[in-house]
């Protein structure tokens, strides 16, 4: 049996645990899927180059009320998708064969589960054989997967996840999406804007729930505008339509009444569980929560010795800057065992990359208020700075919850174009505790640009007594 100084499990954020630094450890990658993981092949970065061109296709209705009459002549679905996959492809199978062929690193391209303490068996896989090895150190960064809930009826239809509904042969006329979260937002745009009759099936009151209410209401209400959206609506059964392909699905809203939607194309959206299930962890020591992920210490230190994970496969977060930033904090402890360091997760922001887009760090009005912390809070329209008035915007704002005591950002709220950018100064000046009024009298913002947004947002928070207003 072979034996390894280091084995990672996962070639998403887990490949860029290995570092130069380890040329002399002999090293195993362990990879079930597609080089790369999620990120690169079904998750941000596909669905972003599905949402420009996306941003594109719905500007024709925006420029027209600025007196820009725009045409949509058409969509080329296929040309967007192989663009798209024309690019990614190659970095996954180029990163592919860089990393196979570097001399201390071994790939093994087969799905690992624990069989002892420090022994993962390598299943049989298209001609490789069941193989078995042993390292001193294992990191696991072996993800997440789609939850496909047990409606009555789905597993005798066909259905799309995000695993598959980029790479659709073509469009469809109609596609109904269950679930109201982030991959519901984002598709629901894509589709909507391409043409496509969207219907989106969520149980929550509001889209995008876990967002400050006021966002979240005013998430739901401007995407009702282009996706015909049912809220406390709950999936009853799901049949194959009666005419010719596509589902049907029988729903209930809020008030008990039942109805049925039919289309195309189902898209299940119903959130991601780690893949902390699929290793036979059992065997190791190594503690699951009981929401199914890996529990690890401020320094991604599992329960057994020697053994890491990162991503979302130990993460409440799901999110690849943070999957990206504990890879960091792995690697540095792998290599300086004796000088660990913590991985920071005070202020993680998301962006939600749909129309509007939405973006937010720290805590919600709600939140601060449960937390009975002596609070403010500010909110400022686009539509109330010149660049607002330039783009005619009338729907979208910048919310923030302060401190009054230290006058500190608590959180902040976007929702409108550009939100994923506009955030960062407010990210900055949270996770280097810079006050509020400090961040915008301490520095020039660019006249009359769409930043001045959050400039004003900034100053409409109560200042410290004796700051300087000039
Ligand atoms: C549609 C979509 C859009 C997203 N958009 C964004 C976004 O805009 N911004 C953002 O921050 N995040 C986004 N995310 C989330 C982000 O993609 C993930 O948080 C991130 O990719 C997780 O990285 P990871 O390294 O933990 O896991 P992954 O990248 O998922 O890597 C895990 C790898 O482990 C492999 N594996 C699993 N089990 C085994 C096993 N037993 N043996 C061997 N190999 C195994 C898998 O094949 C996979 O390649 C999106 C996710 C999706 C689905
Ligand atoms: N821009 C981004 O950063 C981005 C984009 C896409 C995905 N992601 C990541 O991927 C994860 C998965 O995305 P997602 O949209 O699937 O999850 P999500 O957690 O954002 O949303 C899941 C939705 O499904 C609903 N739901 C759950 N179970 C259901 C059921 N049985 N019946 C009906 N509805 C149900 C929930 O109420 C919620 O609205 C996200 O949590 C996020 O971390 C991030």
């Amino acid at each position: 049996m072979r034996h390894f100084d280091l084995c990672v499990i996962g070639s998403g954020s887990g490949n860029s645990v290995i570092d130069d630094a380890m040329d002399d450890w002999s090293v195993a990658m362990v990879e079930a899927g597609t080089f790369g993981g999620t990120c690169l092949n079904v998750g941000c970065i596909p669905t972003k180059m599905y949402v420009y061109p996306a941003d594109l296709a719905a500007s024709p209705h925006q420029a027209r009320e600025l007196g820009v009459d725009l045409d949509l002549a058409g969509v080329r679905w296929p040309d967007i998708r192989d663009r798209i996959f024309g690019r990614i492809d190659p970095i996954s199978s180029g990163g592919r064969d860089w990393r196979a062929n570097r001399p201390n690193v071994s790939l093994y391209e087969q799905r690992g589960r624990f069989v002892g303490d420090h022994e993962l068996l390598l299943e049989a896989r298209d001609g490789r054989p069941e193989t078995r090895i042993t390292a001193d150190r294992f990191v696991l960064a072996n993800g997440s997967r789609p939850v496909i809930p047990p409606f009555p009826g789905l597993d005798q239809v066909p259905y799309e996840t995000s695993d598959t509904v980029m790479r659709l042969p073509e469009l469809p006329r109609s596609l109904v999406i269950v679930g109201g979260g982030y991959i519901a937002a984002e598709f629901a745009h894509v589709f909507a804007s391409f043409g496509v009759a969207v219907t989106i099936v969520g149980r929550s009151p509001r889209l995008l729930s876990r967002e400050d209410e006021q966002v979240s209401e005013r998430f739901t209400e401007l995407l009702g505008h282009r996706v015909d959206v049912r809220t406390s609506t709950e999936v009853q059964r799901v049949d194959r339509r009666a005419a010719g392909d596509g589902v049907r699905l029988t729903v209930r809203d809020g008030q008990g009444t039942e109805s049925t939607i039919e289309a195309d194309l189902l898209l299940v959206a119903t959130g991601r569980k780690p893949n902390a299930d699929t290793l036979d962890l059992a065997t190791t020591g190594v503690e699951v929560d009981d929401e199914g992920r890996v529990v690890v210490d401020a320094q991604q230190r599992t329960t057994a010795s020697n053994i890491f994970a990162l991503g979302d496969v130990s993460s409440p977060h799901q999110l690849k800057h943070v999957a990206n930033h504990e890879a960091r904090v792995v690697k540095h402890n792998l290599l300086h065992p004796d000088a660990l360091v913590a991985s920071d997760h005070r202020y993680v922001p998301h962006a939600v990359f749909s129309d509007p887009q939405v973006a937010s760090v720290g805590l919600t009005q709600a939140q601060a208020e449960e937390q009975g912390l002596d609070h403010a809070v500010a909110v400022q329209d686009y539509g109330s700075t010149a660049y607002g008035w330039a783009m005619g915007d009338k729907d979208h704002f910048v919310k923030l919850v302060g401190d009054r005591r230290t006058g500190r950002l608590l959180g902040a709220h976007l929702i409108g174009p550009q939100a994923s950018s506009l955030i960062q100064p407010l990210i900055q000046a949270m996770s280097f505790g810079t006050p509020a009024h400090e961040v915008a009298r301490g520095q020039y913002w660019i006249h009359p640009a769409m930043a001045e947004v959050v400039e004003n947002a900034l100053l409409a928070l109560p200042s410290p007594a004796g700051s300087s207003e000039v």
